[in-house]
């Protein structure tokens, strides 16, 4: 979030347009909030109106580039801020129950952009605000069709060339081969530390198996409150409860033929566990308040941060469920033992960034290279894409430095003890030579348990001369 806004205020002063003002109307308050929150993450500007007049009148003051419309609002259809808001040449993207395909055809007659049908996959909607982005800017710029782009399909990279990285990739070929050959498609558990990329291989999955056309749904077990997970996974008829006004299919039967991913699976509360085995074993679905039971073609890929095993121990995860999700199993491993991959990374990291916002090529200097590859990046590739993407929009001159990194102090000490390095770990920590000097030998100390000969090899100096520092700075082993 930090890493988003500093990029934001960077871009505003490299006079780099601003990204587009979305105005969200939808009365649905859990998801808007969800949605909003994602758009703000992506840095899209975001107002959300809860009806057709809130949304007029805020069309009003906010003049939206976009916005995203519900048909069904509580004073009426959405059809009717819809022709409004094309004329004031705002791009439309309607938000439609699911099945409802006249209120889609209206709208797309009426100018709408696009639509997306309900329940809304997060990162199904970013993609189509993108594209609705990429078409406006093209409008603007050279009155394109806007047709060419709108078909654009996103593609997948999961980057790196180390062995875990190859090991995983031969593991996604494997996996698409078999699900090619099978009637239930097993399902697959990944697991790995935060920002490891589950969510780039779950869609790389899904990405290499036959059914890639079909829909991919993306659930977050953990940022749905658990009162509404039932709901959101199994849809309920009308009147199941008071204010179930309509029937609403739930996410397993959207995924259709395609996908279901359930994301940090381990926050799922133990009830709704117990019914996610049984859809798994019976593969059937059945709605709330209903007693009809339809069949599930999705495939199910899950993923965690946890230890589920040791959660199976302490009562918090069912051992059934884990072993049912766990057919397949694919284990990120953490960035830190991909060895050059992480430069890999940063290169592609920094260009993007460079093109986004049309900034001059950089390079790293040889410090912030070694502080790359010794860093132990706990956040994984997420937290290297941030740095990265700062490093670049703060470095005053073509070459980022290791002050333009702002990598904890704690972990300064993983680069070598050279002048140039002692200077920058000073400049940016603000300490004297000195205290820089003594902060790299105490933490190198502490990371190797005291080992002075290790932490010599690590500092790059000899073991006399690591004595010799540690005496003048006090540091007693
Ligand atoms: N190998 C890779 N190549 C390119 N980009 C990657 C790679 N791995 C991860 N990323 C990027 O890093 C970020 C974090 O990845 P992702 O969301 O897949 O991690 P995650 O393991 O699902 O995290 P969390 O456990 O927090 O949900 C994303 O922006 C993703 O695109």
């Amino acid at each position: 979030m930090q890493a988003t806004i500093m990029e934001e205020s960077a871009a505003h002063h490299a006079n780099v347009k601003p990204r587009m003002r979305i105005l969200l109307v939808e009365d649905e308050a859990v998801f808007a909030r969800a949605v909003a929150k994602r758009l703000q993450k992506a840095g899209y500007e975001c107002e959300h109106a809860e009806s057709i007049a809130d949304g007029r009148a805020l069309a009003r003051q906010f003049a939206p580039d976009l916005a995203l419309l519900d048909m069904r609002l509580p004073d009426g259809n959405g059809l009717e801020l819809l022709s409004d808001l094309v004329a004031k040449g705002v791009a439309v993207i309607v938000l439609t129950a699911h099945g409802d395909v006249m209120d889609a055809v209206n709208a797309m007659k009426q100018g709408a952009t696009d639509y997306i049908k309900k329940p809304v996959d997060l990162e199904e909607l970013l993609l189509a605000i993108e594209k609705a982005e990429n078409a406006t800017n093209l409008k603007r710029q050279l009155d394109y069709s806007r047709q060419r782009n709108s078909h654009e399909t996103e593609n997948i990279e999961m980057l790196g060339e180390s062995a875990p990285i190859q090991a995983i990739r031969t593991q996604v070929e494997r996996i698409a081969q078999l699900v090619s050959v099978e009637a239930a498609p097993p399902t697959i558990l990944i697991s790995g530390e935060t920002g490891t990329g589950k969510d780039v291989v779950a869609r790389l999955l899904h990405q290499s198996c036959k059914n890639s056309d079909r829909p991919f749904v993306h659930v977050d077990c953990a940022s749905l409150p658990s009162e509404l997970i039932e709901n959101e996974l199994f849809g309920h008829e009308k009147g199941a409860f008071t204010s179930a006004q309509n029937a609403r299919c739930g996410l397993i039967e959207a995924a259709e033929d395609g996908t279901l991913f359930l994301d940090e699976i381990g926050e799922l509360p133990l009830t709704l566990q117990a019914k996610l085995l049984n859809v798994l074993e019976r593969r059937v679905v059945r709605r709330i308040g209903s007693t009809k039971e339809r069949p599930v073609l999705a495939r199910f890929i899950a993923a965690t941060n946890r230890d589920l095993q040791q959660m199976v121990i302490d009562g918090r995860f069912r051992s059934d469920l884990f072993y049912r999700l766990n057919v397949l199993s694919l284990n990120m491993p953490p960035l830190r033992d991909r060895g050059s991959d992480v430069l890999l990374l940063a290169q592609h990291f920094a260009t993007h960034t460079e093109r986004r916002y049309g900034l001059e090529k950089r390079v790293f200097s040889p410090e912030v290279t070694e502080m790359l590859m010794r860093y132990r990046w706990p956040g994984n590739v997420r937290e290297l894409r941030h740095q990265i993407s700062r490093a670049v929009l703060l470095s005053k001159t073509a070459q980022i430095r290791l002050q333009d990194v702002a990598l904890p102090v704690e972990l300064v000490a993983n680069v070598k003890l050279t002048t140039t390095a002692t200077e920058d770990v000073a400049a940016a920590t603000r300490m004297t030579l000195d205290a820089a000097e003594k902060l790299m030998i105490e933490k190198t100390l502490e990371q190797t348990h005291f080992n002075i000969s290790e932490a010599a090899r690590q500092l790059g100096i000899t073991r006399m001369a690591m004595r010799y520092r540690m005496e003048k700075h006090g540091i007693r082993a």
